[in-house]
């Protein structure tokens, strides 16, 4: 049996997802053995590697890098974190843009550039977007305590878009709210900080 690891995925195995590619070549009609279709498999698995990066870390464990700002209970809004993430339903991708809001706890925070890392390491798995955006939302309440989080995805879904319905230009919003930020006056600043 494949071992697991602490987040519940097997490891890619890179020869078994090329024998799966020269397969769905096939599949589909074409000639895995044409000259331009030669290093497909290949580079689709290279690519998996990449894309499903995600599942092979612990997002949560970049928001470890924490400091401490005595006295500080101050909003802090990272916003417009670009991401790319794959649809579990069509594994096709879906990207956008993610917002993170959180009231730290006693001056807990975190470095900057770990929410935007977190974000990057849960959207590179097979997702939907509802279930992402509460990952980064209940990664920031376990690694910060913070008094509030609030999380915001705004994402185009291919599978809407270039396959099925083709709603070109539809756009998904989702939000996951933590803590005091459920409170409506302190979620009606978030949000009009964000501009949304
Ligand atoms: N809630 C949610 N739905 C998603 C997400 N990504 C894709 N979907 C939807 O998953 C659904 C799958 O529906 P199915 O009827 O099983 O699949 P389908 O026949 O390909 O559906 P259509 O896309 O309507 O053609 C579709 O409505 C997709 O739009 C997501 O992140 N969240
Ligand atoms: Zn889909």
């Amino acid at each position: 049996m494949v071992e697991k690891n602490e987040q519940g995925f097997g490891p890619i195995d890179k020869p078994r997802v090329e024998a799966a590619v020269r397969e769905l070549l096939l599949a589909i009609g074409e000639d895995p053995d044409r000259e331009g279709l030669l290093g497909t498999p290949d580079r689709v698995a290279r690519a998996c590697e990449e894309v499903l990066g995600g599942m092979q870390e612990d997002p949560g464990a970049h928001l470890r890098k924490q400091f401490h700002e005595p006295g500080n209970q101050e909003m802090v809004i990272v916003k417009d974190i670009p991401f790319s993430s794959l649809c579990e339903h069509h594994i096709l991708p879906f990207t956008g843009r993610a917002h993170v809001c959180y009231i730290p706890r006693d001056g807990r925070i975190t470095g900057l550039s770990k929410i935007a890392r977190c974000v990057s390491g849960y959207a590179r798995r097979l997702q939907v977007q509802e279930r992402l955006t509460g990952q980064i939302a209940d990664a920031m309440v376990r690694e910060l305590d913070p008094l509030g989080v609030l999380v915001v995805l705004e994402a185009e879904h291919t599978c809407m878009t270039m396959r099925g319905i083709r709603a070109a230009g539809a756009l998904t919003t989702t939000s996951a709210v933590r803590g005091c930020l459920r409170d409506l006056k302190t979620r009606e600043e978030a949000l009009r900080l964000l501009g949304l």
